[in-house]
């Protein structure tokens, strides 16, 4: 892949997809980066040997993708100077709750794809929601696809609205996996195990669980099932979750989610 990508924002997820395309082969040169913090210009330029901008200029009109990486509150503020730059590029942004309609209408481009990745790009595992303005072509489509690659895998989804819901299950997901892990570590020490002891088990059993159903042809349910014996440990345990309403709470949190990327796209999104 050729193209220059310029990135608006370098933080966190910017950095997980720069990491992925320089490991992919993509040149630096054919990089850059939009970033006014002096602290994590210094970070992108450590990490990755790049030399950020301090502030929009000219050379954005190199770039074929704009890849939007800063937070939606501060989309506005930061799409007006790279405006009379970017539009004729692609534009690929990953900020939750900024709609197409706002990114077509504060950069004057009109191919847009919104991505929602998730954390474990970080590590190449992550998992991304797409949705495409039908403006964008099919070469667009599959340079997306190209850049997104090697921080895991996609998904197009036809509606955009349902990127709010890709937002509360898979965006939002890591935190909710984290927060179980937390509890279940917090009761390992209440049962006498090390910290260290909890964490490692917590986590083997999470990932090879994961693991699990990723390769099994049952359902989530059957394989949770298989692990509970009748009058056993683990019937007390799925009683116990039961008798608290954590499935529901669970699908409250994830519907709280959703709102809450609906709302961001009312506040934000046009
Ligand atoms: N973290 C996650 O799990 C996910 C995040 N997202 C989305 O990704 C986007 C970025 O999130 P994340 O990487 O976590 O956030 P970060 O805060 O790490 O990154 C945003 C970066 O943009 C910079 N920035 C601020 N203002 C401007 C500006 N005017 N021009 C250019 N850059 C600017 C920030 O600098 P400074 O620090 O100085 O403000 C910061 O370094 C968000 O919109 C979020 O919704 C999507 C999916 C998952
Ligand atoms: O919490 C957030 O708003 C962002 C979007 C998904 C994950 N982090």
């Amino acid at each position: 892949m050729n193209t220059c990508i310029a990135f608006i924002g370098g933080g966190n997820m910017a950095s997980a997809i720069i990491g992925g395309l320089l490991k992919a082969g993509h040149a630096a040169a054919d990089l850059l980066v939009v970033e006014p913090f002096e602290a994590q210009r210094a970070r992108l330029a450590a990490d990755f040997g790049l030399q950020p901008l301090a502030a929009a200029d000219a050379s954005l009109q190199r770039a074929g993708l704009v890849l939007w990486a800063v937070k939606p509150q501060l989309f506005t503020e930061a799409s007006l100077p790279c405006r009379p730059h970017v539009q004729q590029a692609l534009q690929l942004s990953v900020m939750a709750g900024i709609r197409s309609e706002g990114l077509v209408a504060a950069t004057a481009a009109q191919r847009v794809v919104r991505a929602m990745p998730n954390t474990p790009a970080l590590i190449g595992q992550g998992i991304a929601g797409l949705y495409a303005r039908p403006e964008v072509t099919a070469a667009d489509r599959a340079l997306v696809e190209q850049v997104l690659r090697p921080t895991g895998t996609t998904l197009w989804v036809e509606r955009e609205a349902d990127l709010d819901a890709v937002t509360a299950l898979s965006g939002s997901g890591p935190a909710y996996f984290f927060y179980i892990v937390e509890a279940m570590m917090a009761a390992a020490i209440e049962m006498g195990l090390s910290a260290e002891q909890g964490r490692q088990l917590a986590l083997a059993t999470c990932a090879g669980a994961a693991a699990l159903a990723l390769q099994s042809d049952e359902s989530p349910a059957t394989l949770r099932e298989r692990v509970t014996s009748k009058g056993g440990t683990t019937y007390a345990a799925l009683s116990s979750l039961q008798a608290d309403g954590v499935g529901a709470a669970v699908q409250r949190a994830v519907l709280a989610a959703q709102q809450r990327a609906r709302e961001l796209g009312d506040e934000f999104g046009n």
